[in-house]
């Protein structure tokens, strides 16, 4: 018998959409989407510690989230459903990223802890089913728990992995709250892209590389439009997801440091470097 884990700490990275076309609209009000999630080195961390008991606790609230909406509680409770398992954890979460900035922290918790739990139990799930579950918890799930840099398309789910480029980035995240599913709810919305092949995304560039969701948040949100503004100033910049967060990229960690540090007078703002695989892929060693 394998020797019980004592507690785990994993990172939950962000991701970007780098690029994302509405290409449709299912019959169930879901978008179709083509986009190119691409990780990067900003991380929540998630510490489990297993419990004999069946109880899942969190050590520490998220502001403004029930224990039971938090997608953490919902994806232990999905795991436990799913595979009869009797035992319970107790969570710590170290926040860092910001909560419906588009950076997918609520999605990467999801499938930080459904991997993470998978692993502590000794559940023995492939990933094509912790996907098949994380996907009932949100569109962005699957790519968080695959792991890698991804061409999706379908509603996120349909996964190619891909490599891109690895610049590293200014993140800006305007002090707003943008509601995905008012921007995705909207008459104005973009949603008949023409759809195109992976190949043509990977070549990079405008007019493929932008976000469709950028119009309708512009005009909603101006603190974005304004952030956007600013940051085209110095290099093409886009939203992530439906925003709050824009980012853009740069060659050199000094010249992303430079332009961070003059958007840090105005708002929150990171550098991050992108990766190809995810920092919780590295973490478990595959
Ligand atoms: C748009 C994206 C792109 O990465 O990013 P975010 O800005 O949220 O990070 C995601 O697909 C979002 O994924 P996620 O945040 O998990 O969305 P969900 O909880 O599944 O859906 C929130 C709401 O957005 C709408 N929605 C979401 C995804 C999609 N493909 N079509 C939609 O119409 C639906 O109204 C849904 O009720
Ligand atoms: N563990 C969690 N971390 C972040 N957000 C969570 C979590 N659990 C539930 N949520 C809810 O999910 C929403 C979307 O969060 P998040 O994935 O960070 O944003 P986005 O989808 O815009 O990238 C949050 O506004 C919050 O209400």
């Amino acid at each position: 018998m394998s020797a019980k884990i004592s507690s785990l700490t994993l990172p939950a990275p962000a991701k970007l959409n780098r690029m994302l076309r509405i290409v449709g609209r299912r019959q169930d009000g879901y978008h179709e989407l083509q986009t190119l999630f691409q990780f990067i080195d900003l991380c929540d961390y998630l510490t489990f510690t297993p419990r004999a008991d069946s109880v899942i606790t969190l050590s520490n609230a998220l502001s403004g989230v029930a224990h039971d909406d938090n997608l953490i509680v919902r994806a232990a409770q999905l795991l436990q459903q799913a595979s009869g398992v009797q035992q319970g954890v107790s969570v710590a979460i170290e926040k860092k990223l910001p909560m419906g900035g588009g950076l997918g922290g609520g999605s990467s918790n999801a499938a930080t802890t459904l991997v993470g739990l998978n692993h502590l139990w000794q559940l023995g799930l492939s990933k094509e089913t912790l996907a098949e579950l994380g996907l009932t918890l949100g569109a962005d799930v699957p790519v968080f728990i695959h792991g890698h840099s991804a061409w999706a398309e379908g509603v996120g789910e349909k996964l190619t992995p891909v490599t891109l480029d690895m610049p590293w980035f200014v993140v800006i995240h305007p002090a707003v709250s943008v509601s995905t599913p008012a921007i995705f709810q909207d008459p104005e919305l973009t949603r008949d892209s023409l759809p195109i092949t992976m190949a043509r995304a990977l070549q990079g560039g405008a007019p493929e590389w932008r976000n469709d969701c950028e119009a309708i948040v512009r005009k909603r949100y101006p603190p974005i439009a304004e952030a956007l503004d600013w940051l085209t100033q110095h290099a093409p910049s886009r939203l992530t997801g439906t925003g709050a967060c824009l980012f853009a990229a740069f060659d050199s960690q000094q010249a992303a440091q430079t332009v961070a540090h003059m958007a840090s007078q105005h708002w929150h703002s990171w550098v991050a470097r992108g990766l190809n695989t995810s920092p919780l892929q590295d973490a478990l060693g595959r």
